[in-house]
């Protein structure tokens, strides 16, 4: 007897590829909405294959989410996150709302992304990152010495991991520092369970100056791993450690530093006279100010290539039929006999 075989359709599975994006911080009705929108133009012209995802507060206006969806983002309302009740004297007032950050964790709908403040524009693409290795939080190092750490035993004694052999750490304060990153920029992996532990040990954890960036340094010390400066250019290094970095090959810049912000600027605040910081202002508004970087622009310019493609091989098309049909398209392009 013939063996009972059934053959069944190899099932064709198409493994989801793992999503993966970039994202955002949007809070207020202010005018950070500008720099998001050139951080999204920007990343479009160095061709990132992933969209930008913008977590933004319910304080953020209506008018700014339609410019932030005009410009091809995706947006995502979140409840802000505070932290417990304090009496820190955070470095800036504001820093408290970037405790809501924290809620990124909660995008498990993608497998990685790169966060990205407001005020950080890239100039070169660095899609690469997504492929590092999994289980790692990635962040560049930030630097001690601008007077926004006046409140720490290291800038009191002149030390910065920027330069670790400048100034010895005392052992009688203790174990150097851990290394600490600039939390404008960082790899990380969504999970819900990373999500509620950060939010549960957030409300037994005494708040500090530098707010959810001191939060997140300590919260994953063990797993922190520091990349190069070139994709977070901490913009105090160029004054503080010129030796640290070769500002032609910054692919990301942070406009972090007091009065450094492009929509913003003046050029009165302390070094914001220099011609590095111009050159590099002036790099950020010519990006804003582009117009075929806008999405609908770029859109409109791809509906354009794609109708002309399209033109192109129906023309193709209807020729092979007709030189098919009998060569009647040679009458039509032979030269008519004298
Ligand atoms: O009024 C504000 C302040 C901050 N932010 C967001 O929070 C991030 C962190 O704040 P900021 O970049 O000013 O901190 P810095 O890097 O300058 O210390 C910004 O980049 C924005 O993405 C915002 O949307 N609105
Ligand atoms: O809420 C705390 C913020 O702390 C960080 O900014 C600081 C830090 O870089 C200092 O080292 C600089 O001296 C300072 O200018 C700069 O503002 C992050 O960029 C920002 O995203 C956010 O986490
Ligand atoms: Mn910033």
């Amino acid at each position: 007897m013939a063996p009972n075989i059934t053959t069944t359709k190899a099932a064709t599975v198409t493994a989801k590829a793992p999503k993966r994006a970039y994202v955002t911080f949007l809070a207020g009705n202010g005018d950070y909405v500008k720099g998001v929108v050139g951080l999204a133009k920007g990343l479009r012209k160095v061709n990132s294959k992933y969209p930008l995802v913008v977590a933004l507060l319910p304080d953020v206006p209506e008018e700014h989410r339609k410019i932030l969806v005009d410009q091809g983002c995706i947006i995502r309302e979140i409840e802000p996150v505070y932290p417990p009740e304090n009496q820190t004297q955070f470095a800036m007032a504001y820093y408290v709302i970037n405790y809501s950050k924290l809620r990124i964790w909660e995008f498990v709908e993608y497998s990685k992304m790169i966060y990205l403040d407001g005020d950080i524009q890239v100039f070169d693409n660095i899609d690469h990152l997504f492929d590092m290795e999994d289980g790692y939080f990635y962040a560049v190092m930030d630097c001690f010495c601008e007077k926004t750490w006046s409140h720490t035993p290291q800038y009191k004694i002149g030390y910065c991991q920027q330069c670790p052999d400048k100034v010895q750490w005392p052992s009688q304060l203790g174990p150097k520092p851990p290394l600490y990153f600039n939390a404008g920029m960082f790899v990380y992996e969504p999970s819900l369970s990373t999500y509620d532990d950060l939010l549960t040990t957030l409300r037994v954890t005494p708040p500090t100056p530098f707010a959810e960036q001191d939060y997140l340094n300590m919260y994953f010390r063990d797993i922190y791993r520091p990349i190069p400066p070139i994709y977070n250019l901490v913009m105090a290094m160029l004054w503080r450690h010129p030796e640290n970095i070769e500002l032609d090959k910054a692919k990301v810049v942070h406009y972090c530093a007091a009065g450094s912000k492009p929509w913003r600027y003046t050029g009165k605040e302390d070094n914001m006279d220099r011609e590095d910081i111009k050159t590099l202002v002036a790099k950020w508004w010519e990006i804003y100010d582009d117009e075929s970087l806008d999405y609908n622009n770029v859109v409109a310019s791809g509906q354009a290539a794609e109708a002309d493609e399209d033109k192109q091989s129906g023309l193709q098309l209807l020729l092979a039929a007709l030189s098919k049909a009998g060569g009647f398209v040679h009458r039509i392009n032979a030269p008519s006999a004298a």
